[in-house]
C-alpha cells in the first residue's frame, strides 16, 4: 500500500467511495464503450468526499468541460443508484503533478494533502504550473505585445530591470497565461534560481497558517530568501489589513535586495479600492503593463493556434465566427472551440458553421453582438447601390440576386439566426435557397480575389 493510499485509508468512508467509484466506472465503461471511456473517464481522480459531495477532478479544462456537459448527470445518477446521499458531484481542473494518485480498477483516486498544494523542486516552490502556459503558446497582437515584451525580458534576464513588473487586464485574458510562461522560461533556463509562484489567496492562507502555528519567521524566510516572487491576482487581498502588511514588508524587502517581484491583478495599481496608498504606490514604481480586451484579429490568431495545438482541422469560417461572436475573454473562446471539438470527436459529425451554431447555441446568445439582418440588409444594399427592398423582391436579375446572397451569407455568419428565420426576412424564401446563397459565396470567396475582398471590406465595417 502506498503512502497516499495509507493516507487516505484513514478517512472513515474511503472504503465505500472507492468501491462505489469502481462501480460507477464499470456501468460507464459498458454504456460508453472502452474507447470512450479511456479517453475521458480513466483521467478522472476522486479528489475529495463527504457531506453529500464527490469532487472530482479532470487533469485538463477541455476533458473537464465535456465530461460536464455529457456525462456528469450519467456519473451522479449511477452514483446515487449506489448511495442516495450523494446530491453534489463537483467537477474541478487540477493538474496530475497536484495530485498524488493511487491505483483503483480503471480510474482512480487521489488524496489531497496541504504538500501536494504546493510543489517543492529543487529550488523552485510554487503552486503547479499549467504546462500549457508558456511564450510559446501565447498569441502576441496589438493588445497584449506590451505585456508579453515585459514578461519575456523579465524571464530571460538575470538582472533586474524593472522592479516589479506589474501585469493588468480583464478576465480571462491571458495574465495568469504570462505569469506561468514566466516562471516556466525561469525553470528551464535558470533552475539554479529560486522562484515562487502562488495567488495572493494562497499567499494570504499560507500566512494565515503560519500565525496559527506560530510560524510566521519560516514563512517570512521562505519569502524573503528568493530570486523571483511572483504573486497573482493581487486584488484579492485588498481589504486584508494584516495580510497587506506583510506582502509590504516582503514587498519591501526583495525590492530593497534588489530581487525581482511580479504581480498581476485585474486593475491598474492606482485603481485597486482597498488596497494600502503605500502599497498601491510601491506596486506603481516598476513597470505597469496592460493587457486590453482582445481584438478581432487576436481572436482569430489564438483559435487558428488552438485548433493547431489540438490537432484539429477547423474551418476558417468557423473560426472566423467564434472570433467574431465570441469577443469577451479568450477563455470563453477556447472553452467554445474545445465544445464543438469534442462535439464532433464523439458524435462524429463534421465541423462546419451549421453544427457550430447547434452546439453552442447558449453560449451565442449570451455573446450575441445584435448586429441583425436588418443592418446587414441595409449595409450590403448601400454597398452594391441597389434598393434595399430588393433583399425581400423577387427579382432575380444578376446585380440584385448577387447582393442578395451575399446578405444572406452574412446572416449566417454574423448572427445566431438559423436559415429558416433567415430565409423569412429575405422576402419569405426556403431555407434552402438561404443554404444555396450561402454555399454559392463560399465557392465565389475560394475562386475570386476581388469578390473576396468585397466582401472582407464589408464585415469589417458591420463588425465594428
Ligand atoms: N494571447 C493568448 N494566447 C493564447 N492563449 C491565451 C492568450 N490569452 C489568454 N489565453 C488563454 O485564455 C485562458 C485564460 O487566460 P488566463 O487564465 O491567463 O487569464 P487571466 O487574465 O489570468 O484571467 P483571470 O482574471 O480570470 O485570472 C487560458 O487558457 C489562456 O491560455
Amino acid at each position: 500500500m502506498g503512502v497516499a493510499q495509507q493516507s487516505l485509508s484513514q478517512h472513515a468512508d474511503h472504503g465505500n467511495f472507492v468501491h462505489e467509484w469502481t462501480s460507477v466506472c464499470q456501468r460507464l465503461q459498458a454504456d460508453l464503450g472502452e474507447a470512450t471511456f479511456r479517453s475521458w473517464i480513466v483521467p478522472l481522480v476522486i479528489t475529495n468526499f463527504g457531506g453529500g459531495l464527490v469532487q472530482i477532478a479532470a487533469p485538463t479544462r477541455f476533458i473537464r468541460d465535456w465530461v460536464a456537459s455529457n456525462f456528469l448527470e450519467r456519473i451522479r445518477n449511477y452514483w446515487q443508484d449506489l448511495n442516495p446521499t450523494i446530491d453534489t458531484i463537483d467537477l474541478i481542473v487540477r493538474q496530475a503533478s497536484a495530485v498524488v494518485s493511487f491505483d483503483v480498477p480503471q480510474a482512480s483516486v487521489a488524496a489531497v494533502s496541504e504538500e501536494t498544494e504546493t510543489e517543492i523542486e529543487g529550488s523552485f516552490i510554487s503552486s503547479t504550473l499549467d504546462p500549457r502556459f508558456t511564450f510559446d503558446n501565447f498569441v502576441v497582437g496589438k493588445p497584449n505585445e506590451l505585456a508579453y515584451a515585459a514578461a519575456l525580458r523579465v524571464a530571460e534576464s538575470t538582472t533586474v530591470q524593472f522592479n516589479p513588473l506589474f501585469l493588468y487586464g480583464g478576465v480571462g485574458l491571458g495574465k495568469t497565461h504570462l505569469m506561468h510562461a514566466i516562471a516556466w522560461h525561469i525553470k528551464r533556463c535558470h533552475p539554479e534560481r529560486r522562484v515562487i509562484y502562488l495567488s495572493a489567496e494562497k499567499f494570504m492562507y499560507q500566512f494565515i497558517r503560519a500565525l496559527r502555528y506560530k510560524d510566521t519567521v519560516a514563512f517570512k524566510e521562505q519569502f524573503r530568501s528568493v530570486d523571483v516572487l511572483m504573486i497573482d491576482d493581487v486584488q484579492f487581498i485588498s481589504g486584508k489589513d494584516t495580510t497587506q502588511e506583510e506582502f509590504f514588508h516582503t514587498f519591501n524587502a526583495l525590492v530593497d535586495r534588489n530581487h525581482q517581484v511580479i504581480v498581476s491583478a485585474d486593475k491598474s495599481p492606482s485603481d485597486l479600492q482597498g488596497m494600502e496608498e503605500r502599497l498601491k504606490s510601491r506596486l506603481g514604481w516598476g513597470l505597469v503593463a496592460d493587457i486590453h480586451p482582445t481584438t478581432y484579429e487576436l481572436r482569430l490568431g489564438i483559435l487558428q493556434s488552438k485548433a493547431e495545438t489540438l490537432n484539429t482541422q477547423v474551418p476558417k469560417n468557423v473560426l472566423e465566427f467564434l472570433a467574431f461572436k465570441i469577443a469577451s475573454n479568450v477563455r470563453e473562446l477556447e472553452g467554445a472551440l474545445n465544445r464543438i471539438i469534442a462535439h464532433s470527436t464523439l458524435v462524429g459529425r463534421e465541423i462546419n458553421l451549421e453544427m457550430t451554431q447547434d452546439v453552442l447555441r447558449d453560449l451565442l446568445k449570451a455573446n450575441d453582438r445584435r448586429v441583425t439582418i436588418e443592418d446587414i440588409q441595409k449595409r450590403v444594399a448601400e454597398y452594391y447601390s441597389i434598393k434595399i427592398s430588393d433583399m425581400q423582391s423577387s427579382r432575380r436579375s444578376q446585380n440584385v440576386a448577387r447582393p442578395r446572397q451575399v446578405a444572406m451569407y452574412l446572416s449566417k455568419i454574423l448572427t445566431s439566426r438559423s436559415l429558416p428565420d433567415i430565409g423569412r426576412k429575405f422576402g419569405g424564401r426556403d431555407h434552402t435557397t438561404v443554404l444555396h446563397a450561402v454555399r454559392k459565396v463560399e465557392e465565389l470567396i475560394a475562386s475570386d480575389r476581388e469578390f473576396s475582398e468585397d466582401l472582407s471590406i464589408l464585415r469589417r465595417t458591420l463588425e465594428v
